[in-house]
């Protein structure tokens, strides 16, 4: 997920770098400078050297801060395109993963995805700010070290591998304990959640001591994995004190003997502390907490943000065929809402065929928004099947956008975004004329030139009427690639005629259209009428359901006087 990011960012990545190196600048010349200050200025009586060479480190300095000023930029590019990809990549496969039977999805999924992102960016962010500079002060301290006093070098080469090495060796019982308290939080704020949601019920059934109970396992969990966290944090502090300051020890136990033989002045001396006390000790300490914290933060996060962003699995194996034919058929079908629910669907049998202009009527309440997600394959009924083209609709490729059913409710959702963007969304790749096609075919060519046409904005959806909204997502079903239309009183909004108008579009693409039936006027120009009641289905033309049922003649004189 990281390098896709990195890769399209690569030359902000190597501006940043170019300005980190600029920004450690001064760690390469503070300790020979002070040390040059000394030998060649104060201590030789010549003040002016002194105090000029004095005036070069602050001068580079300066540049320093120049270079860290410019990095800001760069790092801010990389750092919020990196947010971006990995809050999309969450939400579209938390949402894809939502409309799969069988895939537990909530807002939850969502909520944890773009915390744990928010937290990935901060810490990527610091990540790349400490380590950049780090990095090459760390260089710079070593070489300065080694042209100043070379066996202090030695003795700060050898302390950094050892800390590098205890850190690299606790590093993977690290990561697990990081993770361990990771998930110990998130199991405690799901179970406090859900208490606090039903604290209402809770009081009510007497459950209160059991809920505390429950909470106070996960508290005691969470604090276990935190303490264990502290207990590892401990020993890599000694290790990092014992290796950021044995140098400097050796520099100062040594000292004496060093100066009186002439192997180092006083000027190298103070250099070289210089360089140990003013970089190596923080570079050590911000290295370890950033390598060592931060990125194996990073590591368990991105494991949690990897899982968000899993996509569903592709079709089941037995879905053989694309289902594209159009036809779809539904056999001993039974769905009820829950295992204690009464069935909604009670053994079900209907093919329709492909083409057909299929209307759904009942009373309200009967399942006709049920059997209109069977059909599209959002739900799975407990017994029987659905199949498209012979082919099981939940089997069928479920890769956005859905080729297969396009289900349109009542409830238009548009969004903020250009016409096209929202015309297109169940095709991007329809082209304008095809787009143009479909406004035309149902009616909704005058909306979109009010708006500007395709280029034109929403920027706001609340400003288009209920009506207008349908009109946009009934061009969307248009131009989808779907065989198999449903629109559950998707239409409901326009005026009668628009509503005939729309209808009758669809129908005259071939596609099978099904409509659950907002007006008894949608029933009248079916091919064939489904009346739901019951559990049950009679089929039939409008006039044979007219005089064979009932309950259908009494909902015609219903809607008749309505
Ligand atoms: N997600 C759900 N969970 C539990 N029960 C549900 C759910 N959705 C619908 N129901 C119930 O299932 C039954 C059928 O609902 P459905 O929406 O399919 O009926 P409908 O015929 O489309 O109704 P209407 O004409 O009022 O839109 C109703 O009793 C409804 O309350």
């Amino acid at each position: 997920m990281l390098g896709e990011t990195a890769r399209r960012h690569r030359r902000d990545l190597l501006r940043l770098l170019g300005w980190s190196v600029l920004e450690a600048g001064p760690t390469l010349v503070s300790g020979a400078l002070v040390a040059a200050a000394l030998d060649r200025g104060f201590l030789a009586g010549d003040f002016a050297t002194g105090a000029l060479l004095l005036c070069c480190y602050a001068g580079v300095v300066v540049l320093g801060g120049f270079g860290a000023r410019q990095a800001v930029q760069p790092l801010a590019e990389v750092v919020e395109s990196l947010r971006f990809d990995l809050v999309s990549r969450t939400v579209r496969a938390t949402l894809l993963r939502g409309v799969v039977p069988g895939e537990r999805v909530d807002g939850r999924s969502v909520e944890g995805a773009t915390k744990h992102t928010e937290v990935l960016r901060m810490l990527i962010s610091q990540l790349l700010t400490v380590l950049r500079t780090s990095v090459f002060s760390l260089v710079f301290v070593i070489a300065g070290l080694f042209w100043l006093a070379p066996a202090v070098a030695w003795v700060s080469v050898g302390s950094t591998a050892l800390v590098v090495l205890v850190l690299a060796s606790t590093a993977r019982g690290w990561q697990r304990r990081v993770r361990d308290g990771l998930l110990a939080e998130e199991k405690l704020s799901a179970t406090a959640s859900t208490t606090l949601l039903g604290l209402r019920d809770v009081v009510a059934v007497g459950a209160a001591e059991r809920a505390t109970r429950d909470l106070a396992v996960d508290v005691d969990a969470h604090a276990d994995a935190v303490n264990r966290i502290g207990r590892v944090v401990a020993g890599r502090v000694a290790v990092l004190a014992l290796g950021g300051r044995l140098p400097l020890a050796v520099l100062l136990l040594t000292a004496p003997q060093a100066v009186s033989s002439g192997v180092l002045t006083p000027g190298e001396l103070l250099g070289a502390a210089t360089y140990l006390i003013g970089s190596l000790d923080p570079v050590l300490r911000a290295l370890v907490r950033v390598v060592g914290d931060i990125g194996l933060q990073i590591g368990v996060l991105l494991a949690r943000v990897q899982e968000y962003a899993r996509l569903p699995a592709d079709p089941e194996p037995q879905a053989t065929g694309s289902g594209a034919t159009g036809e779809v058929a539904l056999r001993g079908v039974d769905f009820a809402y829950g295992p204690a629910s009464e069935k909604i669907l009670d053994g079900v049998d209907l093919t329709i065929r492909p083409g057909e202009r299929l209307v759904v009527v009942g009373p309200s309440g009967a399942g006709k928004s049920t059997l209109a997600n069977l059909i599209a394959g959002l739900d799975t009924p407990q017994r029987g099947e659905v199949t498209l083209g012979g082919v099981p609709v939940t089997g069928l490729d479920r890769r956005w956008p859905r080729r297969s059913v396009t289900l349109l409710p009542q409830e238009a959702y548009v969004f903020s975004g250009s016409v096209r963007e929202n015309l297109a969304y169940l095709n991007p790749d329809a082209t304008d004329a095809e787009l143009e096609l479909a406004c035309a075919a149902v009616g909704a060519d005058e909306l979109v030139a009010s708006r500007g046409g395709l280029d034109g904005r929403i920027d706001s959806p609340g400003e288009l009427s209920e009506g207008q909204k349908q009109l946009v997502t009934l061009v969307r079903a248009y131009a989808s690639p779907a065989e198999v239309v449903v629109l559950d009183e998707a239409t409901c909004h326009l005026h009668p005629e628009r509503e005939r108008r729309a209808e009758d579009a669809f129908a005259a693409t071939g596609r099978t259209l099904v409509v659950i039936a907002h007006r008894i006027s949608s029933a009248m120009r079916a091919d064939r009428v489904v009346l739901l009641h019951g559990g049950a289905v009679d089929v039939g033309t409008h006039l044979e359901l007219r005089t064979s049922s009932p309950l259908y003649a009494d909902l015609v004189g219903y809607w008749n006087e309505a």
